[in-house]
This record gives C-alpha cells, structure tokens and sequence, in this order.
C-alpha cells in the first residue's frame, strides 16, 4: 500500500522504517527540513537500535526507494492512508495540548480537498479519549470542506514501542490496536497491518476510536502504577531492612504478577509516562473523577529524587563539596532526559550548595540545557575523582563494572538509585529501596 506518515520523531521514523521494510511504499511528512534531508540521505534522524540499517535500506542511495522524506503535505495525495504522529505534549496545568496535532489536521484537511477518491487518517499519537471524534476529525472537516465518512475517515491506532527498544518493539508487538468507528476505516487499517500481523502474530484488538485512546492510557498508566506500587513496596522493605529485589523476584512468580516492571528505586521518566499521566489524570477530573491510584502513583514517584538525597544526607553534608551524579538519561539505552529523575537528583544538591559532577555515556549533552552551570564529567572514573558521595541515578550497564574508580572518591559514598552498583568492602552503599 502506499503510505503516509506525518511526523518523523521517534514513532514516525520508526513506524515509516518498519512499514517500508514490510513491503509498504512510505512517504514521511515533517515541516523540519533536516530531518527530511537527513532522511533523504538514508540517514536516520534519531538513535534507535536498527532503525540506521532500515532506513538506509529504503531511502538510502541504492536502496529499494520505498521510504521517503518531504516538507510537502501534497505527498499523501498519491497515498491511501496518512498516520498522524505527531507530539502531544501536556500544558502546565496537566491538560494535554492537541494544537500540533490540530494544525497538522488543518494542513492535511486542506491538501486533501483535492483528492478524489476514499482517504483513510489515521491518529498514532497519545491522545485523551474523545479527541479524535471532537477535535482532529472536526479540524480536517473544516480545512477539507468535507464531513468525514464522505471522503475521507479517521481512525486510532495507539503505539506501545519503547525509546531505546522501538523497531524490536514495533515489529513483534504485543497487541496491534485499531480503533475505528467506519468500515471503510477499519479496512484500511487492517490492510496496513496485515505484513505485520502476518509476521509476528500479534493479536489484533478492534474496537472504536474512543476505546482505543482510552487502551493506550491505560497501558501506560498501569504501567507507571506498576513502578510505583514496586517503589512504595521498596520503600517500606527499607524500612525493615528486607531486600525489595528478593522480594520482588518472588512475587514476579506469580503470573498474576508477571516479572516486569518490577526494578524499584528512583522512579519513571521520560516524555511518557509523566505526561500521560498528567493528561489523563486532568481528563478525568475534569469529567468528574479523581483517579486516586494515578494521583497516589505520581505522588510516589514525585518524593523517590528526595529520599535518594536524604540518604546521603545522612552520611555527609554536601554544602561546598563535590558531589558525582552517575547517569543522566530517563533510562539506559538513550540519550533523552526528558523528566529524567537524575535531573531532580542534580536540582536537590544544587538546593544543597554541592559543587556536581555529573557523567552519562550520551545524555550530556541535552541535560546540559537543563543544567547549564554544573561540570560535565567524561568518564564516571572522573566524575568519581575527589567526590565525597556519588548518586546512581541511570541504570547503564558500565556503572555494574565500577570498581577501582570509587578509590579515588574522598568520601566512598554511594547512593544508588537503580539497583547496579555492587556492594564491596570499603565502599559505603546505601540501596534506595533495598
Ligand atoms: N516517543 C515514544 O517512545 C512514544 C511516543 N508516543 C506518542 O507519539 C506521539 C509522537 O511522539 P514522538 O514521536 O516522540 O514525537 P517527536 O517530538 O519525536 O516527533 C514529532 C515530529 O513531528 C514533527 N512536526 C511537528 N509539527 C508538525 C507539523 N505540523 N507537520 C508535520 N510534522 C510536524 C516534528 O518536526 C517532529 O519531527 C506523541 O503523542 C507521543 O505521546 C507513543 C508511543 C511511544
Ligand atoms: O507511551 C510511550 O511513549 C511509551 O512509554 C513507555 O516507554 P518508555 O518511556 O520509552 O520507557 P520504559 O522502558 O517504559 O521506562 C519508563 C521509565 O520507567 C522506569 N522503570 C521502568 C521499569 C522498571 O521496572 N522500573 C523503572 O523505574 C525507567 O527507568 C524509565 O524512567 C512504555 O513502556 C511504552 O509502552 C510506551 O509506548
């Protein structure tokens, strides 16, 4: 089929990618100019495992020429169904903010105004039940001049890939979700998603638009809650010295339970799970309901930054002195810190006059824009050198092979967030929720 996909982020580029590899014929859509030249040049725009190699298989010089990139919304004129993926980022109150999501539904909604046959749109995006059927749809109604179920149809198909794991993620999901309201809609989609079902056998859960938002908030607030009944858990073994790890490989026998999402310490970031949250829990209270189980899961991962830094605090008082933070990023495996508790963890001890050093294999470079006065160190061996306490607050790998580096710490303190570091002779380790 011919495809495309407006928006070219970490779910565009991928979902574009994936879908060109399956035999698809792709266009992406993104008013960036870089990342359609870097596209062009089969060049991935963002770090995802694998996603370099498709592209460049697809778009790049030699390549089989079924992705390709444009500023032009004129492209999906010669496509049959265009996916929308674009941000929704929240507002300060909580709310979610569809304004990018309405402008590109204005711009699609006048370029398909001279399209002469059937149009399938399809939102990808996070968005709060309902705004399919009273914002987006209503918004390419008006630019098309046409009412939807005439010309063209919206559906939802909510996305569950991982930063850090996306293309292994979206090519063996768990579920492929398709939410529509029009039968013509429903074809569409499952046409799309045939190769992808074919190949990984995933189930297909069909059901209407509003569901489907409702399904991808859902997944993530579940999720989020997991982290956090896992912490509140973690917090309370502390109390009475019992090891949360111990106890979490236990109850992750139990299939009721099931074994992920069970690593308790500083808690969820990144550009999901805070923001989803939010805009669910907004969505809901202004509905009418106060969603306590998300309100009390925010409130647990809010309070885990302090209590890393309370442990410290109990061991030395870090006004004037050197301090290292080891890893900055959300999670391993990439470079976003966007809501990253480290960055919490670094506000804490400048509250506290520490002088910070913080090391992360990738993630320096945008933490510095959130932290622009605190020194970047290269390697966590500099980082460590002279500190008189270190805070893990990343889980990447090569924190676990640390060893003969904290020797040159004034002060061999380590507080650590996620459960990596190994407890030694001579090292004092204090475990957030163990
Ligand atoms: N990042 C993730 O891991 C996941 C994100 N999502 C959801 O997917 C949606 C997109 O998220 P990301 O891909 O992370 O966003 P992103 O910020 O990485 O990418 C968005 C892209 O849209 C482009 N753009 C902005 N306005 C445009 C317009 N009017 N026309 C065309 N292109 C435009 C930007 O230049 C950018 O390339 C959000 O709703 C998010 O909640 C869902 C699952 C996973
Ligand atoms: O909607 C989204 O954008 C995505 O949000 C999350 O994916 P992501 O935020 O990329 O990463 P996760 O692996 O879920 O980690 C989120 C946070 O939870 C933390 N976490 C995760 C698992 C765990 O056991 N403990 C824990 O503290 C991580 O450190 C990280 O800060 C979901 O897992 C995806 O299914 C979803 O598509």
């Amino acid at each position: 089929m011919d495809v495309s996909i407006v928006g070219s982020g970490y779910v565009g580029t991928t979902v574009a990618a994936c879908f060109a590899d399956l035999g698809h014929r792709v266009v992406n859509v993104d008013v960036d100019e870089t990342t359609v030249e870097t596209l062009n040049d089969g060049v991935a725009p963002i770090h995802e495992e694998g996603l370099a190699d498709l592209v460049e298989a697809h778009a790049g010089p030699g390549g089989t020429g079924r992705l390709r990139a444009t500023t032009d919304y004129g492209a999906v004129l010669d496509t049959d169904v265009t996916f929308l993926c674009l941000p929704t980022p929240q507002r300060d109150d909580g709310s979610i903010d569809l304004s990018i999501m309405t402008a590109g539904a204005e711009t699609l909604g006048e370029t398909l105004a001279a399209k002469d046959d059937w149009h399938t749109v399809v939102v990808k995006s996070t968005v709060v039940p309902g705004s399919t059927d009273e914002t987006i749809t209503p918004a390419i109604e008006e630019a098309s001049g046409t009412a939807a179920g005439e010309a063209f149809g919206v559906g939802m198909n909510p996305e569950f890939l991982r930063e850090g794991s996306a293309v292994g993620d979206f090519r063996d999901p768990d579920k492929v979700v398709l939410g529509a309201d029009d039968e013509r809609v429903s074809d569409d989609m499952a046409a799309v998603f045939a190769p992808l079902v074919e190949a990984s056998g995933a189930p297909v859960v069909e059901t209407d638009t509003r569901t489907a938002e409702m399904i991808k908030y859902a997944n993530n607030g579940f999720l989020a809650a997991k982290v956090s009944l896992i912490n509140d858990i973690g917090n309370v073994c502390r109390e009475f010295g019992i090891d949360a790890y111990e106890v979490a490989d236990a109850i992750a026998l139990d299939d009721r339970i099931g074994e992920q999402f069970l690593r308790s310490g500083l808690g969820w970031g990144g550009s999901c799970f805070p923001k989803d949250t939010g805009a669910i829990r907004h969505a809901a209270r202004e509905a009418g309901y106060e969603p306590a189980m998300l309100e009390a899961a925010v409130e647990v991962n809010d309070r885990q930054p302090e209590r890393l830094l309370a442990l410290l605090d109990e061991h030395v008082d870090v006004a004037g002195e050197r301090v290292a933070v080891l890893g900055l990023a959300f999670k391993p495996g990439t470079d976003d810190v966007r809501n990253s508790r480290a960055l919490d963890v670094v506000a804490g001890l400048r509250e506290r006059d520490a002088d910070v050093v913080a090391y992360d294999p990738v993630a320096a470079a945008n933490a510095r824009e959130h932290h622009p006065d605190i020194e970047y160190a290269d390697s966590a061996a500099d980082a460590l050198d002279g500190a008189v306490g270190a805070l893990v607050a990343t889980d990447w790998d090569e924190f676990a092979a640390l060893d003969a580096e904290f020797d040159a710490m004034d002060e061999r303190i380590v507080v650590d967030g996620r459960r990596i570091v190994e407890r030694r002779e001579g090292l004092t380790y204090e475990g957030l929720t163990w």
